[in-house]
């Protein structure tokens, strides 16, 4: 992939220079934010970026609907352009589409159209962030998104999020500062652990309603756990039939009195083996995992793995929360909740939407 490609493909197609333009300013907004990102130790592929940025509007040259996107992936196979640049294209219109909208907005064929990897979720914010030869802060952006989309749209929503993964995301250690400024100001681990759970029912329950259905909570030894056991407690109260796996007793305090509020609560411990459902919410290990996964926990991974639904707490057990490297067993998770905000080994790994973002008090 080089210049002369793309300017090849501009001129073949017949992009407008007003297009070819615009495409210049995302380049540079998606490059800069790229570069940042590269500094802070995420994996960018910088030519990914660049050449899907100059590319990602291709499609305007035949198509100014919603489906352009489509359309400049279309076009792009006619050329020796990687597919991660072509998904690029496909992927970028608004904050990505969903399935259901491409269905309201007679886009075919229907499907999600919404980025995944970290390339496609840079050009896309990128080309978010321009208006015409501007590059605008994310509040302006928003703004302009909520004028035109409205408040709660979906669109909003995910432009949300793509900040929230692109531009806030945590480690480890800076989320233990942000807790313990949290417990200077007043909370207590208690508190955001009840927060925490709280927000995890109601989130898993937008997404798959939990009410009749079978709902399994697994706990690990730390507060990955005890926020599974708190979880546990709301789901009873939104309807579903819960139970909860319990792999080792609890090591901290707040986890310990979590177990005995569950208990009172009238809500059955059952073991591993004999363990099924629909839904199932990974408790297991949240920022605290570290070395490789033992007994008994490798083996409820992958029994968790067998649920039709997997909602993991914070990080998929068995990810490092840091590096996103993925330990000898891992949660293939439908839904990861994570709480306060977005941890840094998960950037580039889901599709946008598939990562929601609990607000606890910190
Ligand atoms: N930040 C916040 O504001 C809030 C955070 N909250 C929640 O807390 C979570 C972090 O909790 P956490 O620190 O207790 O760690 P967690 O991941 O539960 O596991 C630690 C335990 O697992 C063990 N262990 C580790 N690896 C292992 C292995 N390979 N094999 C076997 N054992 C292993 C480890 O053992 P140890 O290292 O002590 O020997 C320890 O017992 C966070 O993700 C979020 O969900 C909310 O509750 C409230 C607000
Ligand atoms: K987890």
């Amino acid at each position: 992939m080089n210049e002369e490609l793309v300017q090849k493909i501009w001129q073949k197609e017949g992009l407008a220079e007003n297009i070819r333009e615009h495409c210049r300013t995302v380049e540079k907004a998606a490059l800069e934010l790229a570069n940042r990102l590269t500094q802070k130790g995420v994996k960018v592929n910088l030519d990914f970026v660049k050449y899907g940025a100059l590319l990602h509007d291709i499609g305007r040259a035949r198509d100014h609907s919603v489906r352009q996107g489509i359309t400049g992936y279309e076009i792009l196979q006619n050329y020796s352009v990687p597919e991660e640049i072509r998904k690029i294209a496909k992927y970028h219109v608004g904050a990505g589409i969903t399935k259901e909208e491409t269905l309201a907005l007679k886009i075919e064929p229907v499907q999600d159209l919404l980025p995944v990897t970290v390339e496609e979720k840079i050009v896309s914010y990128g080309d978010n962030l321009v208006a015409g030869q501007k590059i605008l802060s994310f509040q302006e952006t928003l703004h302009a998104f909520e004028q035109k989309f409205g408040l709660k749209s979906g669109t909003v929503e995910r432009l949300k999020l793509e900040h929230r993964e692109l531009e806030s995301f945590v480690t480890r250690d800076e989320m233990h500062e942000l807790e313990k400024k949290a417990i200077e100001k007043g909370l207590s681990i208690e508190k955001l652990m009840e927060n925490a759970g709280k927000e995890i029912a109601r989130i898993t329950n937008e997404f798959f309603p939990v009410i009749r259905r079978n709902v399994v909570c697994f706990a690990g030894p730390g507060n990955n756990g005890g926020d599974a056991l708190v979880a546990a407690r709301y789901f009873k109260s939104l309807g579903a039939k819960v139970s909860i796996v319990l792999l080792v007793q609890p090591q901290t305090w707040e986890a310990k009195m979590n177990l005995k509020r569950a208990q009172n609560d009238g809500i059955e411990i059952k073991d591993l083996e004999s363990t099924s459902g629909e839904i199932v919410v990974d408790g297991i290990f949240g920022t605290g995992v570290r070395g490789e996964i033992g007994e008994p926990f490798a083996s409820a991974i992958r029994k968790l793995n067998e649920f039709e639904i997997k909602v993991a707490i914070d990080v998929p057990s068995g990810l490092n929360p840091d590096s996103g490297e993925e330990k000898n067993v891992v949660v293939n998770t439908d839904l990861v909740i994570c709480l306060g905000r977005f941890k840094k080994g998960l950037i580039g790994k889901f599709q946008l939407g598939r990562v929601q973002i609990a607000d606890i008090g910190v």
